[in-house]
């Protein structure tokens, strides 16, 4: 089963108020939705955000700030992402949290952001497709940590890359059962996104600007996937 996770464009609450029009005219094209905390000045109008997303309409929220270091635009990292996640999750409920594993990879922390939300570990480069060996390391890492599931998205610079990448998926689908996502990016990689021969566990989209690489619309995601919640 692939879920289609909605990437907000928003930074702003007045950006935000739109969106939230637009999300609602197309409610039945995705499963979750994705706020980019990275793309907020403060956590105050962060959380006011997320607020108003949950009285709008009742999806699941996924909370994700990424870092800078991986594509993102946030500047914590270490024990003040850490806190940062921690404080989100003690402000407001988040059904899900996008964890970067290298930012966070000791089991009993991820245990306890897992008593809040469910745990999506993850790794990203948006220049480039790591070797084999470091993708299957990484995914090795998110299993010591335990996270409920795991994502890698990697821009690729050749068509092997992204076959390299499906790769991965198969293997680790394999092993660890439908709780995988790899992403090759650009327009090089759209397959992984919206194929439904390499299924992942979520595939992300957008209502407009893509958020990352070769994003497509969900009302294209929800065409090729079928299914609604
Ligand atoms: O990690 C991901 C996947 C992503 O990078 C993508 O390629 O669609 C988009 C991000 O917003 C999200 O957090």
């Amino acid at each position: 089963m692939t879920e289609i996770i909605l990437t907000l464009e928003s930074g702003t609450l007045s950006r935000l108020q739109d969106e939230i029009m637009e999300m609602r005219s197309v409610r039945d094209s995705f499963d979750i939705i994705e706020v980019r905390g990275d793309y907020f000045k403060d956590v105050n109008t962060l959380v006011r955000a997320i607020a108003m997303i949950r009285d709008s309409i009742d999806k699941p929220v996924l909370y994700t700030y990424r870092t800078e270091k991986e594509g993102g635009q946030g500047a914590l990292l270490g024990e003040d992402y850490l806190y940062h996640l921690a404080t989100i999750q003690k402000s407001i409920p988040v059904d899900y949290i996008d964890v970067e594993i290298l930012q966070v990879s000791d089991p009993t922390i991820v245990e306890q952001l897992k008593r809040y939300s469910k745990v999506i570990l993850s790794h990203h480069d948006f220049n480039g497709t790591p070797s084999d060996a470091v993708m299957t390391g990484i995914i090795d890492e998110m299993t010591a940590a335990k996270g409920d599931f795991y994502k890698i998205a990697y821009m690729p610079q050749t068509p092997e890359d992204v076959e390299r990448v499906v790769a991965v998926l198969e293997q680790s689908k394999e092993k660890f059962g439908d709780i995988v996502t790899a992403i090759s990016m650009g327009e090089l990689g759209t397959k992984t996104r919206t194929s439904v021969e390499f299924p992942s566990r979520f595939t992300y989209g957008t209502l407009n600007e893509p958020q990352a690489p070769g994003q497509v619309n969900v009302a294209k995601l929800r065409e090729i996937y079928g299914g609604t919640k």
